[in-house]
């Protein structure tokens, strides 16, 4: 494992030395994960874009007075499991905005005709019905989270997640990313992925770069998530996620990290981060996409054949047929795998309800096999 020290010497790694360290970080994954790369098929349920934060990148929140403002009905949410369903998908991921009702009458309104006075009971309600009423099984990104909120949505989702974004206070003051946003401040960031631990959830983080944050604060923020999976073991996947600068957002003409800082980021990560923790980067936020296989990555996360990344809605999924070609051309296959890994799936474990262990058990038989059959070259 990669020092403290040794990886903030990496921060301006270009050239020859950006490529070592790149290679460093594909043998650690390559003999981990083998040449395999995965994906989950998957439909977006944005249950409601009001947020009581305002992060200074994000074009999802709508103001209450937007016309655009808006929970999803229930018919709504069904209707796009099922859409989802009859196009092979398996994991319904509810994103979403955080406390709403706290901020907003619109929000209070809104949820009081749907028959609710909080959203994570609504959430909780609409993850059981397509539990019930479809194949998929539900992956909760709400936010920050307490240990009682974790806990009731436990039996209704097969994994849950919440980006630590970065542990920089800095970026909590006037002018920053996440200036008056109360569920961003690294302490409830901390504290969730902390109760996650102690529910075993099976929980998926990442840090949000190029957001202000220096490059200490980035390696700093892969430990914290480091030191929380070393006390629980709990962390599935960290996400590797490039902020793309958005029109109308505070941060428009911020500098968007580039291609370097990307492949940088994700091998640092391959380095500081325990081997069976899955390294992921989403393949629709960078042209370039094919070239952070060869920095260490392993998944590209969710992609869906039906729904948009309503999260950065300009960025188009590439077709699965051009992730595989990625894959191949690299000497990798694509594979499909469901929202919770294999290591967290075992019948009888604590990290799923016995109803939800039977469902994930049935859809590993329907997933889509790696894309071709592996040549494994034997040396005698
Ligand atoms: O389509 C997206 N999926 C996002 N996902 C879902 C991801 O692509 C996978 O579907 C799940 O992580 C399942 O492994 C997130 C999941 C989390 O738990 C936390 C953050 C994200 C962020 C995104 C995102 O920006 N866009
Ligand atoms: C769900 C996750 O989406 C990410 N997110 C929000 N806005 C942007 C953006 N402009 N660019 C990239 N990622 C973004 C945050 O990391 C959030 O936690
Ligand atoms: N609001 C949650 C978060 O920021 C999830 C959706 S972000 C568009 O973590
Ligand atoms: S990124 Fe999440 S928390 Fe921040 S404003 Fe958007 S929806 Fe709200």
């Amino acid at each position: 494992m990669i020092s403290v020290s040794e990886a903030i010497s990496y921060e301006h790694a270009t050239g020859p030395d950006l490529y070592a360290l790149c290679q460093q970080a594909s043998k650690v994954r390559d003999e981990y994960w083998g040449k395999q790369l995965t994906y989950s098929k998957k439909v977006f349920i944005p249950l409601t874009n009001m947020c009581r934060d305002s992060c200074g990148y994000c074009t999802f929140v709508q103001a209450p007075d937007s016309p655009h403002a808006n929970y999803m009905t229930p018919e709504q949410v069904l209707n796009t499991a099922r859409e989802g369903a009859a196009l092979d998908c398996k994991e319904a991921l509810f994103s979403l905005g955080e406390r709403p009702e706290e901020r907003h009458q619109k929000a209070r309104d809104l949820l009081h005709s749907l028959g609710y006075n909080n959203t994570l009971d609504y959430l909780h309600d609409q993850c059981e019905s397509v539990l019930s009423e479809t194949s998929l099984l539900p992956h909760v990104n709400a936010g920050a989270l307490s240990y009682n909120e974790l806990k009731q949505l436990k039996p209704v989702a097969a994994s849950m997640g919440m980006m630590l974004e970065n542990i920089s206070n800095e970026l909590l003051k006037k002018g920053q990313a996440h200036h008056a946003c109360p569920d961003k401040t690294p302490k409830r960031r901390l504290d969730t992925l902390e109760q996650a631990g102690r529910l075993d959830i099976a929980f998926t983080t990442g840090i949000l770069i190029g957001i202000g944050e220096s490059w200490e604060e980035r390696v700093r923020s892969l430990i914290a998530i480091r030191d929380r999976h070393l006390s629980y073991g709990h962390i599935q996947e960290v996400i590797i996620q490039n902020f793309r600068a958005k029109a109308g957002t505070a941060m428009e003409s911020y500098q968007e990290p580039n291609l370097h800082d990307m492949k940088r980021t994700i091998a640092i990560a391959r380095l500081i981060l325990p081997n069976e923790i899955s390294i992921q980067a989403p393949p629709n936020l960078e042209v370039e996409y094919g070239s952070y296989i060869n920095a260490g990555i392993n998944d590209w996360g969710g992609i869906s054949p039906l729904t948009k990344d309503f999260i950065n809605p300009e960025r188009a999924w590439p077709q699965i047929s051009s992730v595989t070609q990625a894959c191949e051309g690299l000497g990798y296959t694509l594979g499909e795998r469901l929202t919770i890994y294999g290591r967290f799936q075992r019948q009888d474990n604590k990290y799923l309800t016995s109803n939800l262990s039977q469902r994930v058990a049935s859809l590993v038989s329907h997933l889509t096999r790696p894309s071709q059959p592996l040549i494994t070259l034997v040396n005698h």
